[in-house]
């Protein structure tokens, strides 16, 4: 690992510290760390050498690009819509599955309600009315607001200078305009457009789901325990200062160096080893299913079909929301608890009802790329540190899952 953002990792020291609060406090999501992290690691991915000359400008506009992107979009001065960017304009029908309100009233209740994208289950209550409501739920557009204008001339002119030099990099930025093989040769705006995609789909995904692993880690003593032996058996095999790197995460991932693993999992070892996620995958499973970043997915209909009685026109575009089934007591028993061991065994996560990423052709392609991320970040965060919260915790989980006054925990370096 960079020893760059090694240290970023190792909570950017002296930075985005919470005024009011002592030295050794941060705020964990909001405005600092972990968010700031996130983009930082991005941004570095893509372009290597600009990261430490254009960062910090660049950064201020993505944030309010970032903000006006789930706004509404009303394109005056002043509003967030303005000052930020919407992706596409598209009209895309709200489908509200009368199911996803139970007798209450209130937003899916977890034993009545699972769409995927094989269709409702037999065990879903049906509803006698008409299934579908139709809302316009317009998704973007309206010219290039201010946030993007601002975040494109940044990139055009880094590109620029790129090609005015003959400097070589090992960065997505350098692939990204070799025009070696024509085939796939992308134009600027196409460039500019998948630079902005990487930056934005890993950001909030990556820090949220950071924060809240911490969160959850600090509230469920046993399962730190367990991951801090595991990273502390890593740790044992390296030199105090030594990076991770590669072959470290390997054994982080999916072969298990933790005893107790052995003791809880009923699942023989495979031939190839001991193929079994490590508590750091579970951990970081649990967290995804429980405090689920992304809601949904969206797809079209190509034609006219039926789910169960629901009859979808062609060309309808439909929000599959994959959120309850996260929450689903048949498949996840007791689902608002977070218990990672349900994760111990690894074809939970190929399940077809498994959308913590997605499905299908459209899983999302930086699945790996987050894990990986989310894992360093916690090798580092527990074994290096001990953190207890201290006020400020208030979590929200709906609509999305966010810290409105960000997570704030003091933390102390670890010693045994
Ligand atoms: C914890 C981290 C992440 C989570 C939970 C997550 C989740 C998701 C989900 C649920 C989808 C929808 C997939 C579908 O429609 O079936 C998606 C799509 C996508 N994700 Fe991620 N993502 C994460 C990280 C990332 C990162 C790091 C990148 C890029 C570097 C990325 C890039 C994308 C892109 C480009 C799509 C659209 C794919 C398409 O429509 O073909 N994601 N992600």
């Amino acid at each position: 690992m960079d020893p760059e953002l090694n240290r970023y990792i190792l909570l950017n020291e002296g930075k985005g510290l919470v005024p009011g609060y002592p030295q050794s406090t941060l705020d964990i999501l909001g405005k600092s760390n972990i968010a700031a992290m996130a983009l930082f690691i991005a941004f570095k991915q893509i372009m290597e050498t600009e990261s430490s000359s254009s960062y910090e400008a660049f950064k201020a506009e993505f944030d309010k690009l970032m903000m006006g992107s789930l706004s509404l979009p009303i394109n005056i001065p002043g509003t967030n819509y303005y000052g930020g960017f919407m992706v596409y304009y598209q009209r895309c029908y709200l489908i509200l599955l009368p199911f996803l309100f139970d007798d209450r009233g209130f937003w899916g209740s977890p034993d009545r309600c699972i769409i995927g994208l094989g269709g409702l289950q037999a065990s879903t209550p049906r509803p006698k009315t008409y299934p579908i409501y139709m809302g316009g739920l317009v998704l973007a557009r309206g010219g290039w607001a201010q946030g993007r204008k601002r975040v494109l001339r940044i990139l055009r002119e880094i590109i620029e200078k790129r090609r005015d030099s003959l400097m070589k990099h090992d960065d997505i930025l350098d692939y990204l305009l070799k025009d070696e093989d024509s085939k796939y040769k992308l134009n600027d705006d196409e460039i500019l457009d998948q630079v902005i995609m990487i930056l934005y789909s890993g950001f909030e995904t990556i820090s949220t789901t950071s924060m809240m692993a911490i969160k959850y880690l600090h509230d469920h003593p046993t399962a730190l325990q367990e991951l801090r032996d595991e990273h502390f058996a890593i740790r044992g095999r390296k030199k105090p200062e030594e990076p991770i790197e590669w072959n470290d995460y390997k054994t982080m991932s999916f072969y298990a160096c933790c005893k107790q693993i052995d003791k809880l999992c009923s699942i023989p070892p495979s031939k190839n080893g001991y193929l079994k996620p490590s508590i750091l995958m579970q951990v970081t499973f649990e967290t995804l299913r429980l405090a689920t970043v992304v809601n949904g997915v969206l797809r079209k209909t190509t034609e006219e079909m039926e789910l169960n009685g629901f009859v979808i026109p062609r060309g309808w575009r439909i929000y599959v929301y994959t959120r309850e089934i996260n929450y689903n007591p048949f498949l996840y028993p007791e689902p608002l608890k977070f218990n990672p061991w349900r994760w111990l065994d690894k074809s939970m996560e190929s399940q077809n009802y498994c959308f913590l990423f997605g499905g299908g052709s459209r899983l999302c392609p930086g699945k790996e790329l987050g894990i990986v991320i989310i894992s360093t970040f916690l090798h580092y965060f527990v074994t290096q540190y001990r953190w207890e919260e201290v006020g400020g915790e208030k979590i929200l989980k709906f609509p999305r899952v966010e810290a409105p006054n960000g997570l704030h925990v003091r933390v102390s370096k670890y010693q045994d």
